[in-house]
Parts: C-alpha cells; structure tokens; sequence
C-alpha cells in the first residue's frame, strides 16, 4: 500500500494568494488539500471552498478553527498578514506541522514569536519564494561583493495597487543580499525614504524605491549605478503561480527536517 498524501492547509483561502494555492494544492498529484482557513466572520467560512471561488466543489469546507484543521494536516502554507501569521506559527507549533509562510511586511516582534516557534516545528519562510528571485538574491550577493562603493546600489520594486507594505520582501531580501556582499549591515545603510531637500546621495547607501499601480504582480531590479555605467539585475513575475510551486516544494521538502527556520536557498539546495 503506498503512503498517504501529505495534507495541506491553506490559510487566507480566499486571498490572491490563498486561491493561487488552493488551485495548485488540488491539481497537485503529490498532495491533498487538507484545510481552507480565514477569519472569524467571513462569508467564506462553512463553504466549499471549490465553491467560494466560483468553481466546482473541492469537498473542504473554509474554516475559521485552524488549530483542528492543523491538527489533521501536515503541512499549512500561510499567505496571509504579519498578526495572522504570529499566530498560526503558534498553532502550528503545538500541532508540530511543517509551516510555510510567504506573508511579508513582518517587524521585529513578529520574527521573534516566529523564531520561537522554530523551536519545535519546521517553518520555512522567505518574501518572495520563485526560483528566479532566490537566484537573483544570489546574483545580487555576487555583484554586489565584486564591485565597491562607487557604485550606488539602487533597489526598484513595482506592485499592484492592492498592496499593503513597502518596501516589498523581495525588495528587502535582495538588499540584504547586496549589504552581505558589501559586508555591512542593512539596518546600518538603507535609504527607504527620499522627500524633499534630501541632500546627496551617501556614498555606500542602499537605496530603495517604490512603484504600486494597476494589477503588476511583482517587478524587482536591482541597479549598481557608477560613473559612466550601470548594470541592473531584473526579475519579472507575470503570474502568481510561481510563487505557489516554490511553496508547494516547500511543504513537500519540510516534512522530514528538524524543528527550526529555514528559507527556500535551503528548499532549492542553493546554500554553499
Ligand atoms: N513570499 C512570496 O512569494 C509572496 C508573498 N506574498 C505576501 O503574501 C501576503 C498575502 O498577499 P495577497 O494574497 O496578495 O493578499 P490578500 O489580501 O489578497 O490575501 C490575504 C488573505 O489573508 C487573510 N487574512 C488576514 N488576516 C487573517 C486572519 N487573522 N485569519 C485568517 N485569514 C486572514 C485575508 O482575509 P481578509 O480578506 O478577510 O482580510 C486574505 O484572505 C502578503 O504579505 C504578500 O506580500 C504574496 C505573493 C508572493
Ligand atoms: O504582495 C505581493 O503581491 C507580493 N509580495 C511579495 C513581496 O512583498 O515581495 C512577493 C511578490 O513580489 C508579490
């Protein structure tokens, strides 16, 4: 008899990303779709979630009771917001499932509650989870080392007009890829805000800028300007199923590793 099927929650069920997951856990042959969960209140819980979104039924009714539905899964991938997210590590945590966050615009305080989650279940986390931006995180780590600080390092990221943070967690990653090139801290050189008589540009900045408009699922470049030249690296998301795969692999690669926080250079066997 072959093993079951990992069961896969997904919360924010009825979010651009929750229906990108949705969609792809159920067409997925190496997974079953094990749970559908939103808030308390939404006209969404107690449907099919098939249903909900317009399609036909997948025979998981949305939820707003997490911890029982994490209970019976394997794995939850959570899209959702930073507070939401705090607290489904912490129902992952007591029900020891391998938890899957993509949500973004995190603070300090909620990394700290995440990492204390990692204590005793297998979170894997990243702000953009495609292959072609943790390739780029790698590229830019590279370039960035390679040249020094007469190059100005510019990060650009365009989203659609939905969206609630900025800058972006790509846009964050990739600037801490290029700080670790640099060998400096982020914290101690980001420039995330430009207004008014900003005065020059500080040689050794790096600079973000932010572009939100239309339905633009998510454009990051990342420019090293210097006298005379530029080299900009670029990543173009033009469908939001390639965030999804690279969650789906997740899940799937969390099953058997120990408690603790991993990142998707760990799923894609990227780490040197
Ligand atoms: N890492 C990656 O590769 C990617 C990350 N993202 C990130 O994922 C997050 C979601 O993006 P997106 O799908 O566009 O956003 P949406 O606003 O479309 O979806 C968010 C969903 O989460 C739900 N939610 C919020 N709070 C709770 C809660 N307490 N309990 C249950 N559900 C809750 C929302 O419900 P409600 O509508 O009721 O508020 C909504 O359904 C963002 O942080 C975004 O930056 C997005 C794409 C790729
Ligand atoms: O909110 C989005 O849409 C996206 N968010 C992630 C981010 O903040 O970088 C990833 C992707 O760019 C889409």
């Amino acid at each position: 008899m072959s093993a079951p099927l990992p069961g896969i929650v997904i919360t924010g069920a009825s979010g651009r990303m929750g229906q990108m997951l949705i969609r792809s856990v159920s067409e997925n042959d190496r997974m079953r779709l094990a749970g559908a969960v939103e808030r308390k209140g939404h006209d969404w819980v107690g449907r099919d979630v098939g249903e909900a979104m317009g399609g036909a039924a997948l025979g998981v009714t949305v939820t707003d009771d997490a911890l029982s539905v994490f209970a019976e899964a394997q794995a939850v991938i959570d899209f959702t917001a930073p507070a939401a997210t705090v607290e489904f590590a912490h129902l992952a945590a007591q029900a020891r499932l391998c938890h899957v966050i993509g949500t973004t615009g995190m603070e300090e305080q909620h990394l700290a509650k995440i990492q204390a989650a990692a204590r005793h279940a297998v979170i894997v986390r990243a702000g953009n989870m495609s292959l072609g931006v943790n390739l780029l995180t790698l590229l830019t780590e590279k370039v960035a080392r390679a040249l020094d600080a007469e190059y100005d390092i510019e990060v650009i990221e365009a989203h659609h007009n939905r969206k609630v943070d900025a800058p972006s967690g790509t846009a964050l990653m990739l600037g801490e890829a290029a700080a670790r090139g640099r060998g400096v801290a982020l914290a101690d050189v980001a420039d995330r805000g430009r207004d008014g008589i900003t005065g020059a540009r500080q040689t050794g900045d790096i600079g973000f800028a932010v572009i939100r408009g239309g339905d633009i699922v998510g454009e990051h470049d990342v420019m090293f300007a210097a006298a005379g030249e530029r080299i900009t690296l670029r990543h173009v998301a033009s469908d939001r199923s390639v965030f999804a795969r690279g969650a789906l692999k997740a899940a799937l690669w969390g099953q058997d590793k120990a408690p603790g926080e991993y990142d998707m250079i760990d799923v894609l066997g990227l780490r040197d």
